[in-house]
């Protein structure tokens, strides 16, 4: 038996940090929602007790680093599958560029395994054992567009934003989340984005008071390590994106775009400055 999972990207469309919390992490409070970019994934059962997985991508580990490996092994061990699983990952998202790919993948693969193997885990389980692998993990499991608070793993599903165009450019650095967190001091953020407004932008669907709405804490942190970061935002604000945000801990920017004119002339432009650019729609 085979199966087939669609793993999207996600885009943060605020981000504040409340407080750093005792064990490490820090509280957060973000608005997310998915994009049609998407990682394709197909998982084949094995006879033997393996798992195996293989990736066009050249760039990601194939070992138990890999986020799909480590989902695999949850389950089998959680659930006490004997059987083997061959895992193909046809990567589409950019790696290491704050729109969840490999966390993506992990939710894809707990949801595929669930259905190859037939174990009836309701969906608020594989969401917990999501979030054993990663604070974007149980988001992904159900994906659309929800409120995560606590490390990311509490969620309150919230209507889909109005439809629009996203463009999104990645800079050629990769950025380690845990340094961007461990950079900032919660204490000393100026500007806190207003999770309220961002909600009450999307259920009026009010377009342009969702761009008006849009921040991110983490932003400070990135923007002033990686001056090409900040650039690239200058660039898609002056090209005449709508709204323009760093998603995650960055590095990639994107912009929301209402008019499909301006949202091609917008991504010809940045494709000049910036190798890694694609125009995409919100996964409504
Ligand atoms: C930046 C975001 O992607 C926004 O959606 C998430 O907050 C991070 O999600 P993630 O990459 O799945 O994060 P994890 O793999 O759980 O954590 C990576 C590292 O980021 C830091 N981290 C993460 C989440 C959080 N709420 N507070 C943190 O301080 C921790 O140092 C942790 O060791
Ligand atoms: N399936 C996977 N796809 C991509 N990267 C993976 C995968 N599994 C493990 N990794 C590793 O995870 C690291 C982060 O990659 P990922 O693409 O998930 O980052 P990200 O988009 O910044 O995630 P987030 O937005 O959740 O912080 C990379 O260093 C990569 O080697």
């Amino acid at each position: 038996m085979k199966v087939l999972e669609k793993a999207p990207a996600k885009i943060n469309l605020s981000l504040d940090v409340l407080h750093k919390r005792a064990d490490g992490y820090h509280e957060v409070e973000m608005v997310m929602t998915m994009v049609d970019l998407a990682d394709r994934l197909e998982m084949q059962e094995l006879p033997r007790d393996t798992i195996i997985i293989s990736s066009q991508a050249g760039y990601i580990p194939l070992d138990e680093k890999n986020l799909a490996f480590q989902a695999a092994r949850l389950i089998k061990e959680r659930y006490g599958v004997k059987k083997g699983v061959y895992i193909h990952l046809d990567k589409k998202i950019p790696v290491a560029a704050g729109l969840a790919g490999g966390s993506s993948d992990a939710a894809a693969t707990l949801r595929g395994l669930n259905r190859l193997w037939q174990l009836n885990i309701p969906t608020e389980e594989l969401m917990r054992l999501g979030a054993e692998l990663g604070s974007d993990v149980p988001f992904c499991v159900t994906g659309g567009t929800a409120i995560a608070r606590g490390r990311g793993e509490l969620l309150e599903p919230i209507e889909a934003p109005p439809q629009c165009w996203v463009i999104l450019a990645k800079p050629p650095i990769n950025v380690s989340t845990a340094d961007v967190y461990g950079r900032l001091n919660a204490k000393a953020i100026k500007n806190h984005p207003s999770t309220a407004e961002v909600r009450a932008a999307i259920e009026e669907r009010h377009f342009e008071r969702l761009c008006a709405s849009l921040g991110n804490v983490l932003e400070e942190v990135t923007l002033d390590l990686y001056p090409e970061v900040r650039q690239l935002k200058d660039c898609m604000i002056k090209l005449g994106s709508d709204g323009v945000l760093m998603s995650g801990s960055g590095p990639t920017v994107f912009g929301l775009v209402a008019k499909e004119n301006k949202a091609a002339r917008i991504y010809n432009g940045l494709r000049g400055f910036c190798k890694e650019v694609y125009a995409v729609r919100l996964l409504t």
